[in-house]
């Protein structure tokens, strides 16, 4: 019986709990759900806790953050030395090199790993064996439509109710971008572990008034060869932010921890 627990319940904690059944083929429960306020009959009898430490007291085997990177730095390091594992989805989080130490340290100290979803793009896996290889460069374009940027910085950059053509709203290295932009562009924080890193990963940014799905083009190039990701992601419909994807790699990590078979 696996336990898990969840922290947020926005776009991916909901599409998350919604998609265990099908991910999982072993026995599990989901102990508890950790929210800013307590929701009165959540989903299936499911507790909301308000505090970290209620959640713990539930005593699951793995805990999935999809909150954001506030969340990550409050209650990250506390989880896994709890010995218990964490899914995070928030990666822009480990752009702070500080926290990324303390969250490996804390890992390195317990039985409990860390786990780092794909989430809204895909060719983490060719990306990391490119490095192994040797990587000379790596790209990644993340186009999304103007209602993605609002409540960003982007809004002091452009006008995005009024936007008539395309805007680069950032160019720049994936640390800055995973900053600046903490709920649109976790993926170049996945992108920078995955490859090249948070300095050398370049990265451009554009709001774009002709598109209606998120699109994200990683190209990379190294001794192994070079290849082009281009993914055309739905948003999911309770966050523009968001790819719809994202939910269900998050919930792929889940089934990994209780699989015997991991893909
Ligand atoms: N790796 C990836 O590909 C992606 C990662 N993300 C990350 O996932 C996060 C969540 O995304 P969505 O579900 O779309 O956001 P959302 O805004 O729909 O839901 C987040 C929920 O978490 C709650 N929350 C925030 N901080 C909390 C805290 N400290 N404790 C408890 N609850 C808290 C909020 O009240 C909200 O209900 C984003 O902020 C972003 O950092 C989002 C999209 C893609
Ligand atoms: O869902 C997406 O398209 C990407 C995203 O918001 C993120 O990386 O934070």
């Amino acid at each position: 019986m696996i336990k898990i627990g969840l922290i947020g319940f926005g776009a991916i904690g909901q599409c998350v709990i919604a998609t265990l059944p099908k991910a999982l083929t072993e026995e599990y429960q989901v102990v508890g759900i950790l929210t800013r306020k307590n929701i009165d009959n959540l989903v299936n009898d499911i507790s909301s806790y308000t505090n970290i430490d209620q959640l713990l007291a539930q005593h699951p085997d793995i805990i999935v953050e999809c909150a954001g990177h506030d969340a990550v730095k409050e209650y990250g390091c506390k989880i896994l030395a709890a010995n218990i594992s964490l899914v995070i989805s928030s990666i822009g989080a480990l752009a702070d090199s500080h926290l990324y130490e303390q969250l490996k340290h804390a890992s390195t100290n317990s039985q409990a790993k860390i786990y780092l979803p794909a989430g809204a793009i895909g060719g983490i896996d060719a990306l990391v064996a490119a490095k192994l290889g040797g990587l000379n460069e790596v790209t990644y374009t993340m186009r999304k439509p103007p209602k993605a940027w609002l409540g960003t910085v982007a809004e002091a950059l452009v006008d995005l109710n009024g936007l008539q053509q395309a805007e680069v709203i950032f160019s720049g290295s994936a640390g800055e971008a995973a900053t600046l932009y903490p709920k649109n562009t976790n993926v170049t924080a996945t992108i920078a572990l995955a490859g090249l890193g948070f300095e050398e990963t370049k990265v451009q940014l554009i709001a774009d008034p002709e598109i209606e799905d998120n699109i994200h083009e990683i190209w990379v190039s190294g001794e192994t060869g070079s290849f082009t990701i281009v993914l055309a992601g739905k948003p999911s419909s309770y966050n523009p932010k968001t790819s719809a994807l994202t939910a269900f790699s998050v919930t792929n990590c889940v089934a990994n921890f209780g699989s015997s078979i991991i893909i």
